[in-house]
C-alpha cells in the first residue's frame, strides 16, 4: 500500500513551510485547473495537501518515482492574494518586528503567476504590496523605519542593483561570517505611493528584458533613529525565482536553452536542497552552492520563518509538475515517507548519508578484480557501450552489495595499506585461489599473514619499551628511535574487531631501515634479546612485503608504451591503462618508479577509475542501481533522476556531487 506517513521521532523545523498556489484561470490562456486534484491528508493531527495530476481520464504518471506530491497547503485558483497574505505572510511580519528575519520565496514554471502573487494589480495587490503596507503601519506604531533594497541575480550569478543599476554589488562575508551585499542601495520607504513609485519603476524596467533571473526585495526594519538607517534589526525577504523551464526544450530560434537554463534550474534545485536541509534540521545546509542561497544565508538560518510558494499553472504544464515534485521532496524532508513497505525501510530509516556505510564498492586485487576492471575498460573506451557497461557495473554493485552483506563474516580477512589505498583488497577472493598470472597465493592471503605477524609483534612491544629516564648520553641519541618505533606501532593500527591493519606508505622506508633501528634501539629497549627478536621479525616482514610488491608488479606490469598492440590491450585490461592515464605520469616517470611506488600508483589510478565509474553510474544508472551506490538513498536517487532531466550528464567530476550534498572528500574516502 502506498500512502504518506509521518515519522514519530522527527526533528522537523515547522518554520519552513511549503505551499502551492494554483494560478487563477481568469486569464485568457487558462483552461481549467481540473488537471490538478488536491486532497486533504490528516496524519497525527497535521494537515497537508496531496496533489495529483491528470489529463482527461488519464492520471499522469508523476508519482511512480516518488509517490504523491505533498505540500503543507495548496491554495486553489479562487483564493486571492489577500487570503494567502493573511494566513502565510502576516505572521512573519509580526515576527520581523520582534527581531527575526523571514523569507518568502515564489517559484514555479514560467507564467505560473509568481509575479502576480508578489506584485498583484491595483485591484488585487500582491504579497509585497500588502506586506509593505502592513510594515509601514507597524513601523509608525513602534518607532521603527522600513527601508528596501531590490536586486537581481542572473544566470551567470551576477548581482545587479535594480534600484540603482549603476552600482556594483559584491557578496562578501564580514569578520563575523555574516553575508554582506556590499554596494547594494537601500531606500527608506516613507509611504505606499513612494514605494509604488520606485518599486514599480524598477520592476517595469526589467520587464522588457527577456533574460531569466531571480529577483529579490529586502525590506529592512530598523530602529528609528531619525534620518539614519543605521541599526538594522531584521529583514523580510521576498524572492521571485526565475521561471523553471525544462532545459531540453528548444528556444524559439531552435537552439537549446541549455546553459543559462541549466544554471537557473540548478540554483532552483539548490534552493530546494537548502530548504530541505533546513526543514529536516540537517547539520549541513548547502547555502554556498548557489549565489542566491548564499546571499540569503543570514536570513535563512536561525529561527525566522521561511515560506516557499510553488505557483502552478491552471492549464497543463509539465514544468509545473517538475516544480511541485521538487517542492514535495523538500517539504517531506525526513518527516514523510512513502509507506510502501519495500521503500519504507530505505527511506525512513536512513539518513541522507549514512555514516554506517563504509565502502560503496568493493573490488579485489586478484583475478576477480582484474575481470571487473576489464569490464570497466569498455566503459572508458566507448560511450556507446554505456548501457551495457552500466549493466556490468550494475552487476558489480550487485556483487558489491552481496559482499557488503558478507562483510561481517569476512572482516577478519581485511587488510588496508595506507588508509584505504588497498581497499581493493577488501573482501578478497578465498585464500585457496591463486592469481592466474603469477601462480602465487592471492595477495590478500600473503598480506594477511604479514598482518598477523605484525600484530603479534605489536602486541608485545609495550612490554619491552623502557619508560624510565636514562641519563646516559647514548640514550639521548637513541630516543628518537624509540619514538620512531612507537610511531611505527601506532601506524600499524590494529583493530581487534576486524583484524585490520593499516600501514601508511610513509612508514615503509622505516622497514628498509629495520637494521638501523635494530642496532641502535636495541640499546635503549630494556629487553635486548626480545627487541633483537622483534627487529629480526620486522626485517623478515619487510622482505615479505618487498617480495609481495614485486609479485604484484608482475601482475599489474606496465607494457611498453610503443607497442601498437598495447593500445588495444591496455584498454581491455583496464588497470595498466588507468596507471598511465589517470595518474598523469609519463612512461619515463613510471620506469623510474620503484616496484612499491608502481604498486601504490596503481592503487591511486584504480581509485581514480573507480571515481569515474561512480560518476558515470550517477549519470546513467537507473534508480534501482543508483540506490545500490554508497551514499545514494531513495531520495537522492530520485533527485539525481530529476537533475538528469535538466542535464543529461550532471556529474562531470567529483566536485559536481555537491549538488546532491556529497563532498569530494567523502566520496574519495569511500573509494
Ligand atoms: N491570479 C491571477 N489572476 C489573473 N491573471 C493572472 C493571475 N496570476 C497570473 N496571471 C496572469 O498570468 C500571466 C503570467 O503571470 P506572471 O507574470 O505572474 O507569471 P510568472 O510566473 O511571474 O512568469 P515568469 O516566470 O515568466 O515571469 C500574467 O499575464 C498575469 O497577469
Amino acid at each position: 500500500m502506498t500512502g504518506v506517513a509521518r515519522k514519530q521521532d522527527l526533528n522537523i523545523n515547522p518554520k519552513v513551510r511549503f505551499i502551492a498556489k494554483i494560478r487563477s484561470s481568469s486569464h485568457p490562456d487558462g483552461l481549467s485547473n481540473s488537471w490538478i486534484s488536491v486532497n486533504n491528508i490528516l496524519r497525527d493531527g497535521v494537515f497537508s495537501h496531496s496533489l495529483s495530476f491528470s489529463l482527461g481520464d488519464h492520471p499522469l504518471a508523476t508519482s511512480n518515482r516518488m509517490g504523491p506530491c505533498v505540500v503543507d497547503y495548496c491554495y486553489d485558483q479562487n483564493e486571492k492574494n489577500d487570503v494567502v497574505f493573511e494566513r502565510e505572510v502576516k505572521p512573519s511580519i509580526d515576527e520581523v518586528f520582534d527581531g527575526c528575519n523571514a523569507t518568502i520565496i515564489a517559484c514555479g514554471a514560467s507564467g505560473s503567476g509568481k509575479s502576480y502573487l508578489f506584485q498583484g494589480t491595483n485591484d488585487e495587490p500582491g504579497l509585497i504590496v500588502l506586506a509593505v503596507n502592513g510594515m509601514l503601519r507597524l513601523a509608525a506604531n513602534n518607532r521603527k523605519s522600513v527601508a528596501a533594497s531590490f536586486y537581481e541575480v542572473d544566470h551567470d550569478h551576477n548581482v545587479k542593483d535594480l534600484l540603482d543599476p549603476n552600482r556594483q554589488v559584491f557578496v562578501l562575508k564580514d569578520a563575523h561570517g555574516k553575508t554582506q551585499l556590499k554596494g547594494l542601495s537601500q531606500v527608506l520607504v516613507t509611504s505606499m505611493s513612494q514605494f509604488h513609485n520606485f518599486y514599480g519603476r524598477a520592476t517595469n524596467s526589467r520587464k522588457s528584458i527577456p533574460e531569466r533571473s531571480h529577483k529579490g526585495l529586502i525590506l529592512y526594519v530598523s530602529s528609528d533613529v531619525g534620518e539614519k538607517l543605521n541599526v538594522v534589526v531584521s529583514k523580510l525577504n521576498f524572492v521571485d525565482l526565475a521561471g523553471y523551464q525544462d532545459a531540453r526544450n528548444k528556444s524559439l530560434d531552435g537552439h537549446n536553452l541549455a546553459e543559462s537554463t541549466t544554471n537557473i534550474n540548478k540554483s532552483i534545485h539548490v534552493m530546494h536542497n537548502v530548504l530541505y536541509s533546513l526543514k529536516a534540521n540537517e547539520t549541513h545546509v548547502p547555502y554556498r552552492e548557489s549565489k542566491i542561497t548564499n546571499m540569503l544565508q543570514d536570513s535563512l538560518r536561525g529561527t525566522g520563518r521561511i515560506l516557499m510558494v510553488t505557483c502552478l499553472n491552471p492549464s497543463f504544464c509539465h514544468d509545473s509538475i517538475n516544480m511541485v515534485r521538487l517542492a514535495s521532496r523538500s517539504c517531506q524532508g525526513t518527516s514523510w515517507a512513502i509507506t510502501d513497505s519495500s521503500k519504507k525501510a530505505n527511506s525512513l530509516a536512513r539518513p541522507m548519508v549514512p555514516s554506517s556505510h563504509k565502502i560503496w564498492m568493493h573490488g579485489s586485487a586478484s583475478t576477480s578484480a582484474r575481470k571487473q576492471t576489464m569490464s570497466r575498460g569498455h566503459i572508458y573506451r566507448n560511450k556507446a557501450h554505456c548501457s551495457t557497461s552500466t549493466m556490468k557495473a550494475g552487476k558489480l554493485f550487485g556483487e558489491s552489495s552481496d559482499l557488503k552483506s558478507q562483510k561481517t563474516g569476512d572482516d577478519n580477512s581485511k587488510i588496508a595499506l595506507s588508509t584505504g589505498e588497498l581497499s581493493m583488497f577488501d573482501e578478497a577472493v578465498p585464500s585457496h585461489s591463486l592469481c592466474n598470472e603469477c601462480g602465487l597465493p592471492p595477495l590478500s592471503a600473503q598480506l594477511q599473514e604479514i598482518v598477523n605477524k605484525l600484530r603479534s609483534i605489536c602486541s608485545s612491544i609495550p612490554s619491552c619499551m623502557d619508560t624510565t629516564p636514562h641519563n646516559d648520553g647514548f640514550h639521548t641519541a637513541t630516543s628518537t628511535d624509540i619514538a620512531e618505533l612507537t610511531t611505527l606501532k601506532s601506524n600499524m593500527r590494529t583493530d581487534d574487531d576486524n583484524n585490520k591493519i593499516a600501514v601508511s606508505t610513509r612508514e615503509l622506508p622505516m622497514f628498509d631501515e629495520g637494521k638501523k633501528i635494530g642496532k641502535e634501539s636495541s640499546c635503549s629497549i630494556c629487553n635486548l634479546d626480545r627487541s633483537a627478536l622483534h627487529i629480526k621479525e620486522f626485517e623478515e616482514i619487510v622482505n615479505n612485503m618487498k617480495s609481495i610488491c614485486s609479485s604484484t608488479s608482475s601482475c599489474i606490469d606496465i607494457p611498453p608504451h610503443d607497442d601498437a598492440l598495447h593500445a588495444q590491450t591496455s584498454t581491455d585490461i583496464g588497470e595498466p591503462a588507468t596507471l598511465n592515464s589517470s595518474m598523469g605520469v609519463s612512461d619515463r616517470d613510471i620506469t623510474s618508479f620503484s616496484t612499491w611506488e608502481k604498486f601504490i600508483a596503481g592503487s591511486t589510478g584504480m581509485k581514480n577509475s573507480l571515481a569515474q565509474d561512480y560518476l558515470r553510474l550517477l549519470n546513467t544508472a537507473d534508480k534501482e542501481v543508483l540506490q545500490k551506490l554508497k551514499g545514494i538513498g531513495e531520495k537522492r536517487a530520485t533527485y539525481i533522476l530529476e537533475l538528469r532531466e535538466d542535464n543529461p550528464e550532471p556529474f562531470k567530476n567529483l566536485d559536481d556531487l555537491k549538488v546532491i550534498g556529497l563532498s569530494t572528500k567523502q566520496v574519495r574516502r569511500w573509494l
